[in-house]
């Protein structure tokens, strides 16, 4: 089989990174002052890391195996730049066997797919009008590193374990082989006082029944911090942040988490670190896992809440010590779902990429949590959101639908007047690194055959989880002891090595729990062996701890079978670096299918972790597949592992974000309204026509129809606005007569119009007009009954009876539901009552409507502007014409139309601007339309907009 090859470098144009113009930071809500930004240039170099080479035994025991060192840490070092922007060699260049010669061995294998075309991943060029600079920001909870200090001394950085995809991107974006400038902003993580390392080997093991734990020096467990905390001083903290500059390549700039300032004396105190982990991993882990915790103390929830927030707002001080304009931010994960937002209010252009790593579960499970609005606005700060697979992206569009009442499709949510796009990227992983790790090492070979002999003629069932519930290693325990019984041929022929490794990760609040579920697995295994075992046979070896990489390795490359049986995991990179290993061997891999690699890795033998009966099958089919079987299915998971890998996911989730960014840059959007020139235009007319809609512009849309009324401000402002004898005012809904007579009649300068068109009441006139007075009203009851049918099965939907017009209402059933039913009713009306009578079927907010077609607001618009008199001297000099919905386009198609000049005209629709729409200008909601109103009255009520009239020199700069 051929081998993944690596992107082949390309000379990337130089980027020369424009000023600083940042602005003025807000005070920040902490007094922990910020660290001055580090200036960064060009790329550096990756030093090769210290030896990486485990010192276990031979072969391979898992009682006594070494920990070795962090060959899971990730690769942010194995692919390390080789060449700086220059070409001239790094002095990672110097390794016993270069990356370049790697690359050109790999990248001469005549295998297409495998081909990384990075002339086609470049997105810059195809988007000059975004004006990049060229550099990616990526902002990641932590550094690559634990890191160790000692007072005075250099930092002891070390490779930190896990997230190798997310690392091995980091890697490529910094390499030479990518056209990007790339700096990282992380967390220090959990700093460990060197002085304590000798307290690490007395650590007590996590579970006391099984093997010793092994100790890993290198990726201590937390260590007692001594206890004053940790004080670090100024040199200290800047020689850190050269060290992570200078040494390690790639540009990391570290964000600075502590619990006190000694001012006098310039330090920063650290003490209890893991509080910075508390909300993300024990609250959104949890529940975006589909796990809920205990109900707690309160006081602590909004402890752990605050520690959140004031770690993304540090994170946000950071990234705009280093931002330049042009600049892209790249945010991944759980941890940093405020920091969109917070950058966002501080420079509302800046280009946001955000990426959640974990699922993201139904708005069922998600409304479930005490910050559910919080976390959604926050995240909706960026441009386009990225999930790991489709389900997680339509549960979060869906959430943001139902919690905070944005419209959502499958391309994004329509947020604040911006349109953030939703889009499905699931993570590779970097294959060509792992494939090298695993097969260029001939201490692995060593290592397979040592176990393979101590397991000979057994076939070997591999899982490697990390210690936490939702990988299921319970379930799968479970599952092989009914394999056991209910396949007896199988017994004593085959082995299940299971290696749990600790997570660093704080779900559960004390330790008893993550000892609990260790002793559990350990019991089921006893139980297991104790039944199907004997003497000389151990059918479950189960192993709570980490492994070297050269013995992670071996064991996929030796496995006959690789077993995941998640219970919910966002991207299982183990399963892809398993299909990279059995490149000659074909080993099926069995895969849960609430895991997100589950949709990528098709040809894998898909089960449910829950049906243990279901999976014990799944073994037995792997175990009896023919070989040209095996063969076929492998081929196919290798292929897509190879061909998707980290590179491509990368350059992937870039050229979606260019496209993004482009598609919905303000020049193809409906611009926000020009206050300024709304003012000037209003100033310099004598002859003004106002023409405003009710429900969704004058007022919000709510639950009970019954309940929009209008509220004094609203009243006031219309009062004052129709008082001017210049001013000709109109209300323009769907509404009834009784309605708007009730709660604006009492104004005598407005004008109103009901039902869309149907009726008309003149200024100072208590009189209504009916325009279809004439009309067959025989469509009504045909109508009625096809929405009383749509009631009938929709929970919580009503009709609303008018004069004229028929409303059937959906905002109190389920929303996504709602619009189900309304989609069905609309087409159902629409081949049948709309052929036989003249009514048009129309959608509002969450109702649908129908009524005569030849009545509507255009209508009324146009007879508006004519009663006026189109013509050149007669013509309103300003018209300003606003309506939220579908309804109100006719009045702007009528104007569209008139032959009034267009700057005399503000047709503005209130929403998003990536709406579609014929109206010329957009305001966000129904408060904008009230301040804008405010403004042109002069009042000093008028809000933000009241920045414009002082700026326009209309208002004294005391009355704002
Ligand atoms: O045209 P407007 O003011 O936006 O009103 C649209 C609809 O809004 C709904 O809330 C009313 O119940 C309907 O009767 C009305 O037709």
């Amino acid at each position: 089989m051929a081998q993944p090859t690596e992107p082949s470098p390309m000379s990337p144009e130089p980027f020369e990174p424009s000023g600083s113009d940042h602005p003025a930071l807000h005070p920040s809500i902490t007094n922990v002052p910020v660290t001055p930004g580090v200036h960064l240039t060009g790329k550096s170099a990756y030093i090769e890391p210290s030896d990486t080479k485990s010192n276990s035994q031979l072969p391979f025991n898992p009682d006594t195996a070494s920990p070795g060192p962090s060959w899971s840490a990730n690769s942010y070092f194995a692919d390390r730049q080789t060449t700086d922007k220059g070409g001239n060699p790094t002095q990672a260049a110097a390794g016993e066997q270069s990356k370049q010669e790697v690359a050109q061995k790999l990248s001469t294998t005549p295998d297409a797919a495998m081909k990384h075309d990075l002339a086609d991943t470049d997105p810059r060029a195809a988007h000059p009008g975004l004006n990049l600079s060229g550099r990616i920001i990526t902002a990641t909870f932590a550094v690559p590193y634990n890191i160790g200090y000692s007072k005075g001394n250099d930092w002891e950085l070390e490779p930190r374990r896990g997230t190798s995809a997310l690392f091995d991107s980091f890697s490529y974006l910094a390499s030479s082989s990518s056209p990007w400038n790339h700096t990282l902003v992380g967390w220090t993580g959990e700093i460990s006082a060197s002085e304590s390392a000798a307290t690490l080997a007395t650590q007590p093991p996590m579970n006391k029944a099984a093997a010793p734990i092994p100790v890993d020096s290198k990726n201590p467990m937390p260590v007692p911090q001594p206890p004053l905390g940790l004080h670090i001083g100024r040199n200290d903290r800047e020689q850190l942040e050269k060290q992570l500059e200078r040494d390690h390549g790639g540009k990391i700039v570290p964000v600075w988490l502590v619990d006190e300032v000694d001012e006098g004396k310039d330090e920063y105190i650290v003490k209890d670190q893991s509080r910075w982990r508390t909300f993300a991993e024990h609250e959104l882990y949890t529940l975006f896992h589909y796990k809920q915790n205990e109900p707690e103390d309160g006081r602590a929830a909004r402890k752990s809440w605050a520690d959140y927030y004031r770690m993304n707002k540090l994170f946000a001080d950071k990234i705009l010590d280093i931002y330049k304009p042009g600049d892209i931010i790249m945010v991944h994960d759980f941890y940093l779902l405020l920091l969109p937002s917070l950058l966002r209010q501080r420079l509302p252009n800046i280009y946001i990429g955000f990426f959640l790593h974990v699922p993201f579960p139904s708005s069922e499970f998600y409304r479930c949590l005490s910050r559910r609005k919080e976390i959604l606005e926050g995240v909706l700060g960026a441009n386009m959101i990225g999930f790991q697979s489709y389900s997680y992206s339509r549960h979060f569009s869906s959430c943001c639908t139902r919690i905070l009442g944005f419209d959502s499709s499958a391309a994004g949510v329509d947020a604040y007047g911006a349109h953030v796009a939703v889009d499905v990227f699931p993570i590779g992983i970097n294959a060509a690194s792992t494939h090298r790790q695993a097969f260029d090492d001939p201490e692995i070979d060593e290592r397979i055959n040592g176990i393979r002999e101590m397991y000979a003629g057994k076939k070997i069932i591999v899982g490697r989880d990390r210690l936490d519930a939702v990988r299921g290693v319970v379930q799968k325990l479970q599952a092989f002891e009914i394999f056991l019984e209910r396949y007896p041929q199988w017994q004593g022929k085959v082995v299940l090595i299971q290696v749990t490794s600790p997570s660093s990760l704080h779900t559960d609040r004390g330790e008893n729990a993550r000892e609990k579920f260790v002793n559990n697995i350990s019991d089921l295994a006893a139980k297991i062996n104790g039944t199907y075992g004997s003497l000389d046979f151990t059918p479950v070896r189960h192993f709570p701890q980490y492994l070297s990489r050269e013995e992670y390795f071996a064991l996929l490359r030796l496995a006959d079978i690789g077993l995941i049986t998640s219970v919910r995991d966002g991207m299982n990179t183990t399963s892809m670096e398993y299909v990279i290993c059995q490149k000659d061997n074909h080993g099926p891999l069995i895969l849960s299918e609430f895991s997100g690699t589950a949709g990528s890795l098709t040809s894998a033998l898909h089960i449910n972790p829950w049906d243990m009966g279901g999976v014990a099958d799944a073994i037995n089919t792997a175990l009896e597949l023919s070989d040209s079987e095996r063969e076929k299915q492998h081929t196919q998971l290798y292929n897509h592992v190879v061909s998707n890998n980290v590179q491509s996911w990368t350059n992937n989730y870039l050229k979606k974000l260019m496209i993004n960014l482009s598609a919905f840059d303000q020049s193809f959007a409906t611009p926000a309204l020009d206050r300024a020139k709304l003012l000037s235009q209003y100033r310099q007319a004598k002859k003004r026509l106002f023409m405003f809609d009710y429900d969704g512009t004058l007022t919000p849309i709510v639950k009970d129809p019954s309940a929009a009324i209008p509220s004094d401000r609203v009243i006031r402002t219309l009062k004052t606005l129709a008082a001017d004898p210049n001013n000709s005012v109109w209300i323009i809904s769907g509404r009834d007569q009784a309605f708007l007579d009730f709660y604006m009649g009492h104004i005598p300068e407005l004008g109103l119009s009901a039902e869309h068109g149907s009726f008309m009441r003149h200024p100072r006139s208590q009189d209504w007009k009916n325009l279809t007075e004439k009309t067959d009203m025989s469509w009504q009851k045909d109508v009625v009954r096809v929405f009383q049918a749509y009631t009938d099965k929709t929970q919580g939907s009503f009709i609303e009876h008018k004069k004229i017009a028929l409303t059937w209402h959906y905002r109190r059933a389920d929303p996504e539901f709602g619009v189900h039913q309304a989609r069905e009713c609309q087409s159902v009306l629409e081949k049948t009552v709309a052929k036989k009578y003249d009514v048009e079927v129309m959608t509002g907010k969450a109702n649908l409507e129908v009524r005569p077609r030849f009545v509507n607001k255009g209508e009324i618009a146009k007879r508006l502007v004519l009663d006026y008199g189109d013509q050149p001297g007669d013509a309103p000099e300003f018209v300003l014409c606003l309506g939220d919905d579908f309804t109100d386009e006719d009045m702007f198609r009528s104007l569209r139309q008139s032959k009034l000049p267009a700057d005399h005209v503000f047709s503005v629709t209130v929403g998003a601007s990536s709406k579609q729409t014929l109206a010329s200008w957009h305001l966000v909601e129904p408060a904008d339309v009230i301040s804008c109103i405010s403004l042109l009255n002069g009042s000093a009520d008028a809000g933000n907009a009241g920045a414009v009239a002082v700026v326009e020199g209309f208002i004294p700069e005391s009355r704002i």
